[in-house]
């Protein structure tokens, strides 16, 4: 299927606006994120896979922040454990448009059904997967341990949470070399020196990241049982923490 090009940033704009995930970036969404997530493809593969092994029956999938629905359609090809239904969220209306027709045009053995709604105001169902794949880095950064904290107690003994980010790193020589490293692929995938710039900028006050370490000790103290990286490259990660059995280590 042809997917139109992320041209966003390929002109000089007199005064670099916030990113938002407006109309336009959801036009060119598919071509803008496989040209600058390293590796999106393999994590959107691993995220049906995972969701597949710890889904559970009867239960609630969410994909947080779906976007066009990538991570709740490879859930929905993967699971087949019984009565699963796969809940895809995003508070951007022109996202949840769009993501409701690829549903629609690919439909999966699991359902999935998108709302639009701030993930802050979500009253969750109990879960056995979910999903935040490059989302929790658009989330202020004073509300994460509150949100993550009602994403612990959703999910049901066993569940499994994925978190993708992009993250940076405290020694500044690494961080510089993964800096560098993200921004060669991006000019290997056609950007400009003018766009990787343009779009780093919008995307300065709107993206904070943490780092690797952040996340882990941020999800150890809400007592996911030894959170580890399933997917890294460069400041790109993907993370898995399992609740414990009992639910309340
Ligand atoms: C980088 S995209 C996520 C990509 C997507 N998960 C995928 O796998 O293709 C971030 C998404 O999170 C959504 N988002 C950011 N903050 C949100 C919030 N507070 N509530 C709901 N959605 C949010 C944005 O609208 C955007 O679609
Ligand atoms: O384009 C970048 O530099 C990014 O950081 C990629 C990133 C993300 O990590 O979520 C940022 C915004 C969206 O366009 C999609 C991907």
């Amino acid at each position: 299927m042809h997917q139109p090009t992320d041209a966003l940033y390929a002109h000089p704009h007199p005064e670099v606006e916030d990113f938002r995930f407006d109309q336009r970036v959801a036009e060119v969404f598919p071509d803008m994120i496989q040209r600058s997530i390293p590796g999106y493809t393999t994590i959107i593969d691993g995220i049906g896979q995972l969701a597949a092994r710890f889904s559970q029956p009867d239960s609630a999938l969410y994909d947080l922040g779906c976007s066009l629905g990538g991570a709740s359609l490879s859930m929905g090809r993967y699971v087949s454990t019984d009565g699963c239904r796969i809940i895809g969220i995003d508070n951007s209306q022109p996202m949840v448009e769009r993501c409701r027709l690829h549903v629609e045009a690919f439909k999966t053995p699991t359902p999935v059904t998108v709302v639009c709604q701030d993930i802050l105001d979500v009253d969750f169902e109990p879960a056995s997967v979910i999903v935040m794949n490059f989302t929790l880095q658009f989330v202020e950064p004073e509300v994460r341990q509150d949100l993550l904290q009602r994403l612990y107690d959703a999910l049901l003994p066993g569940g499994l949470l994925i978190l993708s980010e992009k993250v940076n790193h405290p020694h500044p020589c690494t961080n510089d070399a993964w800096v560098d490293l993200h921004h060669e692929f991006k000019r290997r995938n056609g950007y400009s020196e003018l766009e990787i710039s343009q779009k780093r900028t919008a995307l300065e006050n709107v993206m904070r990241l943490d780092s690797l370490q952040t996340h882990l000790d941020r999800l150890t103290r809400l007592g996911f049982e030894q959170p580890s990286v399933w997917f890294q490259c460069y400041n790109f990660l993907s993370m898995m923490a399992i609740k414990g059995e009992s639910g309340d280590e």
